[in-house]
């Protein structure tokens, strides 16, 4: 892992860094937010600092998050810290939409495992993600010492439109090993199978055959997900979001969690006049952060 660049945020250090990524044969960019609790001189942590996992939307690269969404306040508050992953492969040799529109290709990776040619070879985002991104993050930052910070297990997840379903994909997926304490969103695509940029990603990275598409589906994931505990899944989404209609549809997340153990505990907060920009994004960024900061035991 190479640091590009490091810079003083609120009371922490945001880190870019780039990587080879064994998973998409690409060199990554992804930015880490380290808290002031990180830096702290008389630190009496019994356990390392646990991270919050923001995935972003379409277009999105590790900085528009880190610059708008003002999680580095929450951060330092909570003590927890922050990876801001890359949305996508990158570069002249990886494929790119033929249309060339910003829904699909660069920029739009979906989180998942393509299997698609001329996709499959790049576009491997879930395994990335998922997998060799916390290890990467581990072996980086946690090489001289006990560990100081936790990419591995105390780890909570959540992101904005495609990130967000990317959040809700990736904690359905992982739950039966607890891959992630918890799980919130933005305005997220709940249903790709059923909306335009859900199927034209889904039909470009995993083929015609729909029934490969449920294995990336929250609205299949979650009926075959055995909730336990308090877990519940925290979403808001803006009634003047413009891509509310055609592509979020948060209702059909909670058509389908009905009758399975998820029922009452997808909590969609439908909050007026907003849209689905990071002014939104930003405006709800403190009431996630207390959200996951409860679940990985900071509060
Ligand atoms: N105006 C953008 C359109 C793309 C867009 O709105 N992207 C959103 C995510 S949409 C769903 O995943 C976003 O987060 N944009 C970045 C931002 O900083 O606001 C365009 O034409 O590029």
């Amino acid at each position: 892992m190479n640091v590009v660049k490091e810079l003083s945020v609120c009371g922490g250090r945001l880190v870019k860094l780039s990587h080879n990524s064994t998973s998409t044969k690409t060199c990554m960019n992804v930015n880490v937010y380290l808290p002031k609790q990180y830096y702290a001189q008389d630190s009496s942590r019994s356990r390392p600092i646990p991270t919050v996992v923001y995935l972003s939307g379409l277009t999105c690269t590790p900085d528009n998050a880190s610059e708008k969404a003002f999680w580095q306040f929450q951060a330092d508050k909570y003590g927890f810290a922050m990876v801001f992953p890359d949305t996508s492969p990158r570069g002249d040799q990886v494929a790119n939409d033929p249309e060339d529109s910003w829904d699909f290709g660069q920029g739009a990776g979906f989180y998942l495992n393509a299997t698609q040619d001329p996709y499959a070879q790049h576009y491997q985002m879930y395994d990335y993600v998922h997998k060799e991104l916390p290890q990467t993050l581990d072996a980086h930052f946690n090489k001289n010492a006990a560990a100081e910070l936790d990419f591995l297990d105390n780890v909570a997840i959540t992101g904005h439109s495609m990130g967000g379903y990317g959040a809700i994909c990736g904690y359905l997926k992982g739950y039966a090993e607890r891959r992630y304490k918890s799980c919130s969103a933005f305005a997220p695509i709940v249903n790709p199978s059923n909306v335009p940029w859900g199927q034209k990603a889904f039909k470009g990275y995993l083929g015609d055959e729909r029934a490969q598409w449920q294995a990336y589906d929250p609205c299949a994931l979650i009926k075959n997900v055995k909730r336990v505990g308090d877990d519940k899944v925290l979403i808001h989404v803006g009634d003047e979001d413009p891509f509310l209609e055609k592509h979020l549809r948060p209702e059909l997340l909670l058509e389908a969690a009905k009758s399975t153990s998820w029922e009452n505990y997808v909590q969609v907060k439908k909050v007026h006049g907003f849209d689905h920009s990071y002014y939104f994004v930003s405006t709800f960024v403190p009431e996630h952060a207390e959200f996951h900061a409860k679940n990985l035991g900071l509060i």
